[in-house]
């Protein structure tokens, strides 16, 4: 959280509920930058992040749109985690004290310079006292049928990511983008890193667990409406030292578990608005 304080004001929205669970999302890209559950911070931001307004941030929770991975009509991940959004709802609370509150974004000159196509996001965060739902709205504006991809880039917390299972993606094929793209299936129960993984895992159920996150002890079970991939990443040592936004030893305290529609495009109509959601609940177990 200490690096969230020294963020200007003006580009950090506070959820908080009073209880020791807040959330702060930085307008650029909407990023969630940190969760705090009870005390506990359940997001990896690297310590290296670069806020400067351009750069996507390294850690919390970068939002892809309209496009995972490499992009030949503009940057990597798509513009929505590089653009400033607008605070559609300030933090309030409802009558049960969770805080709601909502991001938008739309295209403008600098989108259509790549992309031509009229849009309009809405992101919508709860902050309930042990969860967090996440659901992002995609409506077209457009006059034309387009497709895009889209994901919730998730960084998890973890004092140890060779002790952080993900559990729940059993016999499920996945691409591996660090082995020729092979599509293979998953033989284990718990999937345990201990290399760079960056893998798209297809068809996934709509609950997974990912067990001794934070500070080790607790877990998240992470539930799916309309992302029906999941893609595993962790840069591991030499990728680590590649990237200037990541300090060389972070990889062994993050895992990202991100949900997301990507390996099919998805077509929207005239008119028409898809809704993306994921909710994130701690339980105080490591799952293991
Ligand atoms: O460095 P970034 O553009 O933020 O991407 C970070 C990572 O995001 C995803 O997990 C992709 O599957 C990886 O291939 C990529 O390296």
């Amino acid at each position: 959280m200490d690096v969230v304080q020294n963020l200007p004001q003006s580009d950090v929205v506070i959820l908080d509920r009073g209880d020791g669970t807040s959330a702060a999302v930085h307008l650029h890209g909407a990023t969630l930058l940190s969760w705090q559950c009870q005390g506990k911070e359940i997001l990896f931001l690297s310590q290296n992040a670069v806020f400067d307004h351009k750069k996507a941030i390294r850690g919390g929770v970068p939002l892809v749109f309209p496009h995972f991975g490499p992009w030949q009509h503009g940057p990597q991940h798509g513009f929505a985690r590089i653009k400033r959004w607008k605070l559609e709802i300030p933090p309030s609370k409802d009558k049960h004290g969770n805080v709601i509150s909502a991001f938008s974004l739309e295209d403008d000159e600098f989108t259509r310079s790549s992309w031509e196509k009229r849009f309009r996001l809405v992101y919508t965060l709860v902050l309930q006292e042990k969860e967090l739902s996440f659901s992002l709205v995609v409506h077209s504006n457009d006059q034309n049928p387009f497709e895009f991809t889209t994901l919730l880039h998730t960084y998890f917390r973890t004092p140890d990511v060779t002790r952080t299972a993900v559990i729940g993606l059993q016999q499920l094929k996945y691409t591996d983008k660090v082995n020729n793209d092979q599509v293979l299936e998953e033989t284990r129960e718990a999937i345990l890193l201990s290399e760079n993984y960056d893998r798209i895992y297809s068809n996934c159920p709509p609950e997974i667990v990912v067990g001794r996150i934070a500070d080790g002890n607790c877990s998240a079970v992470l539930r799916t409406l309309n992302f029906p991939d999941i893609v595993l990443w962790n840069p591991w040592t030499e990728k680590a030292k590649a990237m200037s936004d990541f300090g060389d030893e972070e990889y062994k305290n993050m895992i990202c578990v991100e949900a997301g529609n990507v390996s099919q495009p998805i077509k929207i109509d005239p008119g028409q608005q898809i809704e993306f959601t994921q909710s994130i609940q701690i339980l105080p177990a490591p799952s293991l």
